[in-house]
Order: C-alpha cells, then structure tokens, then sequence
C-alpha cells in the first residue's frame, strides 16, 4: 500500500530541482524509491502566482495615490485631522504588509507521496514516542490511555518502539490509567495485529464516530470473517471493562488523595518502566479470549515519567516535559528518531511512523531535523464555526513551506531527529572534514548538557549514530535496568538543568508559550530542513477546543506566544543566511499577526469618533461627502483580486470554499479579541516581567463524537450485551450502525461487520444513568445540540474579552 498525499485531482509533472537536494551517499540506494516529492505546476498555481503579483501592483499604486492625497489634505489640518488621515494609512500599510507576508511563503507549494511500505523492516530505526499530559481533570486519562493504546498497536516493530509517557500533574490517576492501559495492551495490539483493524484507537474503532473505519468483508485479510466478528466482541467487553475502571479509579480512593506525591506544582521526580522491551523475535501467544496462535503478542516498551517540580522554581510547561523525556529516553532507548503526541492526538492510520521514518531516511533526508504532520480534529461541530480545523494554515501555507526548505512545527504529530534537538549541525552546513563538535570530548560538553556521564555517552552515541546514518545495523543499546531509570530518575530533578544550555539551544526552547515555533525555528536557523507529511487516512487525530473560551484561550496563548518569540533572541530578522528568504518572511509573518488587532481597532474605531465627540476640528471632516471615483475603485480592485486569489487558492490545495471563509471569519473573531488581549500581555510581561500562563485546552470530548446531534448507545448496547446476549452472534454490539458526520448531507450510515439488527441506535441500557463527572464519557444516550453549547460560551467570552473593548469605549468617550 503506498500512502499519498489526501486525493487532489491536479496532476503535476516537475520534480523538484537536483540541486535542492543534494544526492546523499548512504541513501542513494533507496533514492526515490521512500517519497516522490512533485512541485505544483498547474494552471491554477500559476495564475494565482500572476493574481498575487497583480495585487501588489495595485497596493502600490493605491498606496502612491492614498498617500499624496493625505499630504495634500493635512498639510495645514489640524493634529486631530492628521491622526484621522495618518492612522487609517498606517492600518491599510499594515494590512497590506500581513497579506504579503501571508502569501509571498505559499508561492511554491510541493506534494509529497510516500511508499510506507517500500522500507524494509530490518531497515526501520529505532523510534521514541513522547506522550505529555498534565492534568487529569482537563486531559481525562481515559483520553491518553486511548492515545496509548494507538501507539502501543502502530504498525511498527515493538522492539524497536518505546511509548514515554510524562505526567506533569503527578497525578497517581494518571499513572495507573497508563497500567491499566498496558495490561490491556497485551490483548489490544495482537488483535489489532491479527485482523489489520484501523483506527488503532479503541474508543474512535468502537465508537461511531466519524473516522471509525471498519474493513468491509472483501477486503479483510484475516483468516475467517465471522471469527473477527466474535474477536471484536469479545475485546470489545475487555475494553468496556478498562473504562469503568479508570471511572472507578477517579471515584475510587485515588479520587480522594488524587496527589499523592503532593501537588500538581510541587512532586517528586519519578521514572518507572510499566512494559519492558521485548524480544527481538515475534513471540507467538497463547490467549483465553482470542486465537493468537499465529499472531506476534509482543507489546512495545511503556515508561512512565513524572518530572520533578519544586515550589518557586520555573518548569517552563510542555517544553520542559518534553526535555526531561528527552533526557530520560536518552539513557533507556536512545532512539534517534522521536515522534511527540499531546495525550489526545492518537495514531490514526497505523502506517504514520513508518510514513515518518520514509521522509527522514530517504535522498536529501539526512538534513530534515522534524516532520510535521497536519494536525486533525474529531468532534468539531459540522459547521466548524470556531474554524478549529485551521485548514488554510495545514493545506495551504505549510505546503506552500514545504517546497521552501520546510514546514513550521506547530506541536503535536510531529516527528524528531534526535541529534538535530542536540544542537547538531545538519550534514548541508558541516564544516569540510566532519562535524564541528565531532573531536570534542564529552565531557566538555558537561556546560551545554549538564553533568550526568551517562546521558553524555547517549548523547554522543546518538550524534554518532547520526553521521554514521546505519541505522539497522548499530542500533543505540536499550537497558532499561535498575541503573539507567535511577539515572533517569536523577536526569528529571528540577535542577538538572541550570546553568546548562537546555531550553536555550538544546532540545525544546523555554521562553515562550508557542516552544513549537521557536524550536523549529531554532532548527531552520542552523540550516536544518523540515518536510510535511500528509497522509490518507489522516495519520493522527485528536480534540478541538468545543466552546468559544476555550478557542479563544487557545488562540491567545498562540498569539502571545508568537509576541514572545518575535521580542526573543529568535525573533526571524536576527537569523543568519541558512533561512530561506520566504522562510524568514513566514516566520516573521508567525510572530507578529497579533499586532493586526490594534490596527484593526483602530481603524474600525476612528471613523466613530466625529460621531460621538462632535468637536468643532472633527466635525470639519465631511462625514457626508461622498467618497472619490478613484477610491472606489482602487477598492473595488483590491477586493476583486483577494477574492480571486482565495478562489485560485482554494483550488490548488483542495480545501473548499466554506473552509476558506471560516478560517477569514474567526480571523476577524480573534484579531478583535484575543489578538489584542495577546498584545496586552505582551506588553506587561516586557514592561513588568508578568509571565504569560499555559491554559491548558480541555480535552473533555463533546458528547458528540461525530459532532452535531449523535446518539451514543455503546454503553448501552455493551450492558445487554453483557445482560446475557452473548451467545447470540451477530446481535448485540456488532449489529448497531454508526451515525456518521450527522451534518445530514454528509452523514453515512456504517455497517459492522456482523450486519445484523438494524435498530441498534433505538436500543438503550436498562436502569439509571450514571452521574455525568466530568471526566466520564457521558451518559448513555445524549443528544447535543451544538447551538445551545455555543449560545453559552459566547456568554462565558464575552465577560472574558470585552475589557479591551470596554477600555476602548472609555478612552473614546472620555479620553
Ligand atoms: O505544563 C504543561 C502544559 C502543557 N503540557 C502538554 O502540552 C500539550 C498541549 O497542550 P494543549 O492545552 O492541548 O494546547 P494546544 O493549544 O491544543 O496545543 C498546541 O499548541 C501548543 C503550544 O501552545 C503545543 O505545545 C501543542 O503541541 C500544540 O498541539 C498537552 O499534551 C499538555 O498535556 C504539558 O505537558 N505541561
Ligand atoms: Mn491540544
């Protein structure tokens, strides 16, 4: 099976250029055979390269001609009349400027198609999963249980995968939701390997959710159909039964001493193997339940982390996880390939890690340091009114970087080269005659990685690994003994790291609420590239934000964040030659687009002031005279071509119009809302040093797997199933049809395997439903309307964002 990129009707010929990437000698042998990257040479993106010029060509004569106009008419006004003319000129200098910086990256989009299964087994390197959570109220352990689970099943060699979970909430919930998960494991992944069922999530495999994908009869590989009908009944009731658990766990005694060692804010550093490597040789099992006897029962390796936090002591969020896993992982596998997922964002095409490796591993990839995959959401309502899909952003403008040495990195489903998070050159930039660092001594390197000798030697192990390139055959040795977890146990104490260079050049990068962008960054800086991996079915998916607070919380903690970076040492215009011009133009283009929002009010605001304050120089502005021919048609122009550009762009990535639009409408949403709030924090954490917070987004799914009105009768149908229909094959939990998408027109009806009785949606547990808790799936059957939950965040925004708009109505009517 080869995996493209999501199906496009283009057909494009040229392939990109030889001297964009240099041929590499290790990796010739598998030359072209990984990934086919192709530049989009179409009609349509050549016309939108013409329109995109043509606009700029109007902005500057507009621009020409707006300008000496104002001159004109201030040159004897009054100051009031020179602001009302100047500020309006400033937004629309502005507003041009975002627009170019906006397009000018998006220029020369690639595609790429990767043959997963072209890379040999024996040829795979090892890899390292990282898994953050922080709290078990807001990111339910079910949820990253389930994201485990995908992992743990991923279509991958389990000797050579390890799943790292960090725990930053110290919840003993948490850990224990991870070993329920890995006992489970055992039964989950060599059924998911027995019958090739996809998704490897088992509540998106069991749900009827949108993406739930179920072979149907004529493709299934197994042995016999009917005996993968009773395999899935059976796992189905084992996975019910690790649910009530984790509910039991939180209503349980853990529920009532949920810290146990202390307080989210203040804990002991713990690391614990709860799944030890396997054997390098399939291990055929013997299981009650299923027939396993040809299938390969080996679970990968599970280690669970919790780093220590100490009051008064900066932890730096998901970027300081992220490094002390990276510390820990360094001394049990060391593999030299790490993928990071945030707890809710599970595997979802089994085949993604491979897809990864492919990208890295093929001509050229030795300088790619990440790959991002396009982030994809369930349960967004949909009308995605709070345009969570972002689908501009992942189809067009990371494409659009994709053909200019790189992607950003935007968090989670994004795969790492290890050596290139320990500040290596990339093989393009080496000095003649080897690496820059390769004669140093280890331990001179204690001032950049701190002291520990052990996490030294991996370092080393892992860079030399890297220039060696022979991934199969020197793979970095994996103890996890009694020695290397106390080691790791001390690499994650919070004072590991002062006075060292972590967070700062190594690994990911403190400082800012968006470590994303600034660790790619960083990366593209030293001249590493990046690649896009876009993959049908998606690779991973995971939640939105389903009420407006929480979008707008997450959108300015994005902006914030961006405001940070652009007042850092990583701010793009400081960055050396290794950045592609265009590269340089969108991260720029990343860290400044908050300032839009002052702009934008006061350009919205301004023109409202002769009407309220009617002084005497104001109301010499002739509100009523009519505006000039030639204003309204450079307007005309410039709306006709940003609507031609949006059209041609919405016709080369794919993406649909209504996309186009919700993405320009919440635009408008956050750049008079939380753009301006960002701006606000900025500005005092510069002048004050207030530090911006990390609201966590609450994964708490909407009841509404598919979104809009779903009925979930899984419990249901489970308990009667278990109420004694479990001899009647067929019936019970494998006869119920999914609602899909439930949006009417796109809503599909699904059959399990088992076809069966139809009414399964109809048919509800018996007896009381239980106590919604917020961290429970919901009760039995629930309809939800979307209209009501939204009616009442845009309650809850409002007192959250109008103080700016209130401050701003003070300034004008009294100021
Ligand atoms: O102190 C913290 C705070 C957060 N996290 C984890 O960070 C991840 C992202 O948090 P979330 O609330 O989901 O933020 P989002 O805005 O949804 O995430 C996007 O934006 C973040 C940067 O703002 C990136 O870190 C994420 O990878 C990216 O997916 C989650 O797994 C958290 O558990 C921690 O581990 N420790
Ligand atoms: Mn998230």
């Amino acid at each position: 099976m080869s995996m493209t990129y999501i199906s496009k009707k283009h057909d494009y010929a040229a392939t990109l250029d030889e001297k964009e990437q240099p041929k590499d000698q290790k990796s010739a042998s598998v030359e072209s055979l990984l990934v086919r990257t192709t530049k989009l040479t179409t009609v349509t993106i050549k016309l939108y390269r013409i329109m995109v010029f043509v606009r700029m060509a109007i902005f500057v004569l507009f621009f020409k001609w707006r300008i000496s106009t104002a001159l004109a008419m201030i040159s004897d006004g009054a100051t009031t009349v020179r602001a009302m003319w100047t500020m309006p000129i400033a937004g629309e200098l502005w507003f041009a400027l975002m627009w170019v910086l906006d397009q000018l990256p998006k220029m020369q989009p690639v595609r790429r198609t990767v043959f997963a299964t072209a890379l040999e087994e024996p040829l795979l390197p090892t890899m390292d999963v990282f898994v953050t959570t922080a709290d078990p109220e807001k990111e339910p352990p079910l949820v990253t249980v389930n994201t485990i689970l995908s992992i743990l099943a991923a279509d991958y060699p389990p000797d050579k995968l390890t799943c790292y979970v960090s725990d930053d909430g110290g919840a003993l919930l948490t850990r224990e939701a991870v070993a329920h998960a890995a006992r489970f494991a055992r039964l989950w992944v060599p059924f998911c390997r027995k019958h090739g069922v996809e998704p490897r999530n088992p509540e998106a495999y069991f749900c009827p959710g949108v993406k739930a994908r179920v072979v149907s009869r004529a493709a299934y590989m197994g042995r016999s159909w009917p005996e993968l009908a009773r395999d899935r009944r059976r796992v189905r009731r084992e996975y019910e039964e690790l649910r009530l658990r984790i509910d039991a766990l939180h209503a349980g005694d853990v529920r009532r001493q949920p810290w146990s060692r202390g307080t989210p804010e203040y804990h002991a550093g713990v690391v614990e193997v709860l799944v030890g490597p396997p054997g390098s040789t399939p291990e055929l099992g013997v299981s009650d339940l299923l027939d396993l006897t040809s299938v390969d029962v080996r679970v990968p390796a599970v280690v669970y982390m919790c780093r220590e936090k100490r009051h008064g002591r900066v932890h730096h969020r998901k970027a300081g996880a992220m490094n002390a896993l990276l510390r820990t992982s360094a001394v049990l596998s060391n593999a030299p390939f790490i993928l990071n997922l945030d707890c809710d964002h599970y595997v979802s095409n089994s085949q993604a890690l491979r897809a990864g490796v492919c990208l890295m591993l093929d001509r050229g990839g030795s300088n790619v340091a990440f790959v991002q995959f396009p982030q994809r959401f369930d349960g967004v309502d949909p009308a995605d009114r709070y345009a969570n899909h972002n689908r501009v952003f992942f189809d067009c403008t990371e494409l659009g970087l994709d053909g200019l040495q790189g992607p950003i990195y935007v968090g989670t489903g994004c795969m790492f080269r290890r050596a290139a998070l320990y500040n290596a050159d990339p093989p393009l930039w080496r000095p003649h005659g080897g690496d820059r660092d390769a004669g140093k001594d280890v331990a001179t390197e204690a001032d950049k990685f701190g002291i520990s000798t052990p996490f030294l030697v991996s370092v080393r192990a892992a860079l030399n690994l890297n220039r060696s390139e022979q991934w199969n055959t020197t793979s970095p040795p994996r103890s996890f003994d009694g020695a290397a977890v106390g080691e790791a146990t001390a690499l994650v104490s919070c004072g590991y790291e002062d006075r060292t260079a972590w967070g700062r050049d190594i690994g990911w990068i403190y400082g800012t609420v968006t470590e994303d962008v600034a660790t790619g960054f960083c990366m593209h800086r030293r001249g590493w590239r990046s690649a896009y991996c876009a993959t049908a079915p998606d690779a991973f998916r995971g939640t939105a934000p389903i009420n407006l607070t929480d979008r707008l919380h997450q959108v300015l903690r994005w902006a914030a964040g961006s405001l940070e970076i652009f007042f850092s040492r990583n701010n793009a215009l400081l960055a050396g030659a290794r950045l592609h011009p265009l590269q340089r133009l969108a991260y720029l283009n990343t860290t400044v687009y908050p300032f839009t929002s002052i702009f934008l009010l006061l350009y919205c605001l301004l023109p409202a002031i002769p009407l309220v304050t009617r002084s005497a120089s104001t109301s010499a502005f002739s509100v009523n005279t009519p505006p000039s021919a030639t204003y309204i048609g450079f307007v005309a122009a410039l709306m006709l071509t940003l609507a031609m550009v949006a059209a041609l762009e919405v016709r080369w990535s794919g993406i649909t119009l209504g996309e186009w639009w919700r993405n320009e409408q919440f635009w408008m949403v956050s750049a008079t809302s939380a753009y301006a709030a960002a701006v606000v924090q900025v500005a005092l954490k510069v002048a004050a040093g207030k530090e911006i917070a990390f609201k966590l987004t609450s994964k708490q799914r909407a009841p509404s797997a598919g979104g809009g009105v779903v009925k979930r009768q899984v419990r249901g149908a489970v308990r009667r199933e278990m109420d004694g229909a479990d001899g009647s094959d067929g019936g019970g939990a494998d006869g119920e049809r999914g609602v899909h998408g439930s949006s009417g027109t796109r809503g599909t009806v699904e059959e399990r395997p088992r076809g069966g009785a139809r009414d399964g949606v109809q048919r509800v547990g018996g007896g009381a439903s239980p106590p919604v808790r917020p961290w429970s799936h919901g009760p039995l059957e629930q309809d939800v309307e979307p209209p009501a939950l939204a009616r009442r965040s845009v309650h809850s925004s409002i007192t959250m964002f109008c103080p700016p708009f209130a401050y701003a109505l003070i300034w004008l009517l009294f100021g």
